[in-house]
């Protein structure tokens, strides 16, 4: 059984679609009954079989983890084992650092952080016990870089990668591969909700690269999975960014890492003028609002 947080809507709902569409029984996890449950009927559009299922369940994966593990025993009473986990469900709020409030910080943390430590540690004895298993953290690429109006929201999404990487090394004898995924932005219901507030310094800024389709996010993040791959990115962009911050992170193949090791000096060169570039937005966004806050003083 493959079992999706964030499942009933955009990257998440999309990646349960891929999955049924390869014969999986899928289990969605998400708060909203209502969106659960349209998902699922939109899923069930997918079948290629008559035995599959979409089972659904309604919690909040970063509140109180007994609850949370209890439910997963359930859906693995129903559904057997869990041999997919997907970590997606998250949210972004963006805004300056003084302009956030605390408890922002702590509700990113929440969700995007511990929403996918809670999952994963109710899933992992099984799989450890089977030798068999997949993790899958959704990041982003906000993840792999720290941007403008991002301080709650990339630092939730770099825990992550902390977070896999630990749990990859521990769980890797054990036939258990652990993949992060690193998508830009992408056309979903949360990514419009993100934009009512984002500063315009954030949106210049990420504009550098252009917005993806959920379906090939899902396609790509599912593909990877399914390979054991460590990093999941999207793009040319993406490939660059994923390479560039590889850091000590596992590798999954030889070519995979001879690429890195060639590659890294000339994505650092050409990160250096995407960086000048982001300033350069920061200070005249900052003038901009310098002369309007004159003009309405004189006005
Ligand atoms: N869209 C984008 O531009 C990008 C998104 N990402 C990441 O991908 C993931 C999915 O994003 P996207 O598809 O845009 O998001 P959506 O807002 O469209 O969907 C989010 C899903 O997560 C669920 N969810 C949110 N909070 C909780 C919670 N506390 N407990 C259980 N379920 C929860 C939502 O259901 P409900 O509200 O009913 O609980 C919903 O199913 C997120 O982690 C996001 O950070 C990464 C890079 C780019
Ligand atoms: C060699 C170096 C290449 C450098 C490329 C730099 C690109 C920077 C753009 C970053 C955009 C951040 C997207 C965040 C998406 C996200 O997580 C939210 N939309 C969530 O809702």
């Amino acid at each position: 059984m493959k079992e999706v947080t964030g499942g009933s809507s955009g990257i998440g709902k999309c990646i349960a679609i891929e999955c049924y569409k390869q014969g999986a029984f899928i289990t969605l996890v998400a708060r909203n009954e209502d969106k659960l449950l349209q998902a699922k009927k939109e899923i069930e559009k997918h079948s290629i079989n008559d035995k599959q299922v979409v089972l659904c369940i309604s919690v909040d994966v970063s509140q109180d983890y007994s609850q949370v593990e209890n439910v997963i025993k359930q859906a693995q009473e129903k559904l057997g084992p869990v041999d997919m986990l997907v970590n997606c469900a998250g949210m972004s709020l963006s805004g300056k650092f003084e302009d956030l409030e605390v408890s922002t910080f702590e509700r990113l943390m929440s969700v995007n952080y511990l929403g996918s430590v809670y999952p994963s540690r109710a899933v992992i004895t099984t799989m450890k016990e089977r030798r068999v298993g997949r993790i899958v953290f959704v990041s982003s690429q906000a993840g792999q870089l720290g941007l403008f109006g991002f301080t709650a929201y990339s630092s939730s999404k770099f825990a992550i990668r902390g977070l896999a990487e630990a749990l990859q090394m521990e769980v890797k004898p054990y036939n258990i591969y652990v993949t992060v995924a690193y998508p830009p932005d992408t056309d979903t219901p949360g990514f419009a909700e993100e934009n009512k507030t984002k500063p315009l310094e954030t949106r210049l800024i990420s504009e550098t690269v252009s917005v993806c389709k959920p379906e090939q996010v899902a396609k790509q993040i599912v593909k990877d999975a399914i390979q054991g791959n460590f990093n999941s990115s999207i793009g040319s962009d993406g490939y660059m960014l994923s390479s560039l911050t590889c850091g000590m992170a596992p590798v999954t193949s030889i070519t995979e890492g001879l690429q890195q090791v060639v590659t890294m000096g000339l994505f650092r060169t050409i990160a250096l003028f995407y960086l000048g570039s982001f300033d350069s937005i920061v200070r005249r966004c900052m003038m901009q609002r310098a002369k309007s806050e004159i003009a309405d003083k004189t006005a």
